[in-house]
């Protein structure tokens, strides 16, 4: 009697550190993801891994990559692998923001989302673009700022499905539509928007020329676009081993076809056609580093593994969740070293005009 006694108070025990240990201290947010939920997006819990294993099998044919037609499916695949490790782990703003002294993560994120739509300049009711629209943190935080307009686009069906339910529950589906579709071939019609913003989003685009212009095409003239673009600055070396190794750590655990130089950004704004109005790399000082969240985070991952290993060995999450968890943990400590060294930012931003008059 007294035996089953102690089996049973042990078992609850353990039943109860379990759920605290992968329910209570698994959500990055009050309202985010469980670890309980940890899916593949779209694929199906047993081609996890497979998925996971083509993923990298794209690293290993990089002449696909650069073949324009198959990144938006490497990268779809990608987003299905992370989106739900993302929002447990890091929350609904799948981006980086300088770091604020005496303000929460959550607070410097909403106000790194906010700074796109002032610079933007639309008024409340105007049609506004977010061009790689994740599940809708940016999105939410500047309709509700900004009291317009916003229709977000991104190439995973997941994230779709994650952005309108993340709208509904913030009651902010009248001024928040979210569409699948490729950024490079959008579905809207010439001169639709009165502003378009792109939050670490356009770095996926094998060809910036190509994103770029689209968003151009669908813009009104006039009108302002902003981006936070990922790139190498001018601390970076490419006859640097190091240098290499890190940027080419980053490419690889966050799905990019090559990251571009800052040289580049202003350069291709204005081959498309528009007018360059600023151009800044937020993560310059005074900001403080954007790389501390991640560093910080380093005891949750570890936390997060164990979550990971126990949920994948019990069959609630997905066999090759384990292998993702592991890449992104490797891929945080490559952008740690971008950060430290100077070399890479995920925060070149650049502000154009699209011409009242288009020029020849
Ligand atoms: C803009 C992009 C994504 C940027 C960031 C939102 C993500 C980049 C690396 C991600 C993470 C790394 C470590 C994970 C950790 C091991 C896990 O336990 C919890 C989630 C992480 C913190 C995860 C969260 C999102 C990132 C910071 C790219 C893709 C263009
Ligand atoms: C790092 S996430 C950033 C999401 C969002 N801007 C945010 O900050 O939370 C990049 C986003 O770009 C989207 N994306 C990448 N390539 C795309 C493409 N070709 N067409 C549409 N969306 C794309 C991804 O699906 C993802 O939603």
């Amino acid at each position: 009697m007294v035996d089953s006694v102690a089996l049973f108070c042990t078992a609850g025990l353990v039943a109860g550190a379990l759920y605290w240990f992968i329910c209570v201290l698994g959500p990055a947010e009050r309202k985010g993801k469980r670890a309980s939920d940890l899916s593949g997006g779209s694929i199906s819990a047993e081609k996890v891994r497979d998925n996971y294993n083509q993923y990298w099998s794209f690293f290993r044919r990089p002449k696909e990559i650069e073949t324009a037609e198959k990144v938006p499916d490497f990268v779809d695949t990608f987003y299905n692998l992370v989106t739900d490790i993302y929002e447990w782990g890091w929350g609904q703003s799948f981006h980086f923001s300088p770091h604020i002294p005496g303000k929460s993560d959550k607070d410097a994120t909403r106000i790194h989302e906010e700074m796109a739509v002032d610079l933007i300049n639309v008024k409340p009711g105007q049609k506004i673009l977010d061009a790689g629209c994740g599940v809708g943190g940016p999105m939410r935080a500047i309709a509700a700022h900004s009291k317009a307009q916003v229709t977000g686009i991104t190439i995973n069906e997941y994230q779709v499905q994650r952005a309108k339910l993340h709208n509904k529950k913030a009651g902010l589906e009248s001024l928040c539509n979210v569409v699948c579709g490729n950024f490079l071939k959008m579905p809207f019609e010439e001169n639709t928007f009165d502003g378009a913003y792109s939050i670490e989003a356009t770095c996926h685009a094998p060809k910036l020329e190509e994103v770029y212009s689209e968003i151009y095409r669908v813009m009104k003239p006039g009108s302002l676009f902003v981006s936070y673009e990922w790139v190498t600055t001018e601390k970076y070396r490419d006859d640097d081993e190091e240098h290499k190794d890190v940027i080419q750590g980053i490419e690889r655990g966050d799905a990019l076809p090559g990251l571009r130089s800052y040289k580049d950004i202003a350069a291709t704004a204005m081959k498309v056609g528009f007018e360059v109005v600023k151009e800044k790399d937020l993560a310059k000082p005074p900001s403080q580093p954007w790389w501390n969240r991640l560093k910080m985070g380093r005891l949750a991952y570890w936390r997060n593994h164990v979550v990971v290993v126990i949920l994948s060995a019990i069959g609630v999450a997905p066999k090759g969740t384990v292998d993702v968890h592991d890449m992104l943990f490797k891929t945080a400590d490559y952008l740690t070293r971008g950060g430290e060294t100077g070399i890479f930012s995920p925060m070149h931003m650049i502000l154009c005009r699209k011409p009242e008059k288009a020029s020849e």
